[in-house]
């Protein structure tokens, strides 16, 4: 049996009458059914802690980027920007999962948006638009580029933590190295890191790049890149996908043994 994996998703309006609905990208189904090895679970932006409810049947969880942003209120920031999007009932569905799966020791893989749900979920705060920071990069979405390149293309160099999770995550000449090369989709980033947190990547204006929760039971990582763009492409996506999903199957291992226990 593969491993379930939940996807978090976002509510975004759909159709002539703008209906909320719960969505994940396509991006995040194929990387699990991939390198991944898992079988698939969106969990809707549910507004509520589901958390009881869903982890006792999850080996891994995927924290999935959004145009949205984490409400400021949850780490006590400025109000956003007049526009800026928002999706407060997902915050309240992914912020208490985050904290319930990491003291279950259930994998973790959070994605831009889910990092900074990761950094917030665990006490700390973000920067709202790096862009506009002294000596900073702009590390959002360019608009003078074909979605497509963005999203697949290389934006930056990320210095790796040559000891770290993510190191051992990914392959062994880019560990040798200590370097990545990245693709950038991010107005927001890390600005006071939580206290269980371990920086352990980092842009050339010193942007915080990925994160593991120090102390974990299992494996517990947080990328501010997108991996599922390119995993078909770049072997250092498709690695850090397999280390997760070797973490998953581990998960479900140990869950079905327990399970099988409990039925004799
Ligand atoms: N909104 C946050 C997080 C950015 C993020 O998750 N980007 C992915 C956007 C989805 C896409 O365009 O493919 C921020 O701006 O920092």
């Amino acid at each position: 049996m593969r491993p379930l994996i939940g996807i978090s998703c976002c509510q975004k309006p759909f159709g002539i009458f703008a209906t909320p609905n719960h969505a994940a990208s396509d991006t995040y189904i194929r990387a699990v059914r991939g390198p991944v090895a898992g079988t698939p679970v969106l969990l809707p932006a549910a507004g509520e802690d589901l958390s009881s409810e869903l982890l006792p049947h999850l080996d891994g969880l995927i924290l999935t980027g959004s145009r949205s942003n984490v409400w400021p209120g949850h780490y006590e920031g400025p109000p956003h920007a007049e526009g800026t999007p928002e999706d407060l009932q997902r915050d309240a569905t992914t912020l208490p999962l985050i904290r319930a799966a990491i003291a279950a020791g259930v994998p973790l893989l959070a994605i831009c948006r889910g990092m900074q749900e990761l950094n917030v979920a665990l006490g700390g705060s973000l920067d709202q638009r790096i862009q506009d920071l002294p000596g900073r990069m702009d590390h959002s979405t360019p608009s003078d580029q074909p979605v497509p390149r963005v999203r697949t293309g290389k934006a930056h160099a990320v210095r790796i933590e040559s000891a770290g999770a993510l190191a051992g995550a990914i392959t062994a000449e880019s560990r040798r190295a200590a370097r990545l090369a990245v693709n950038s989709l991010h107005n927001q980033g890390v600005q006071r890191l939580a206290p269980r947190l371990v920086a352990e990547a980092w842009a050339p204006d010193g942007t915080i790049e990925a994160v593991r929760v120090e102390g974990a039971h299992a494996f517990a990582l947080g990328v501010q890149w997108h991996p599922e763009y390119d995993w078909e492409r770049d072997i250092d996506s498709r690695a850090i996908f397999e280390a997760f999903g070797r973490a998953a199957a581990a998960h479900r291992a140990a869950r079905s043994g327990a399970l099988a226990q409990a039925a004799e």
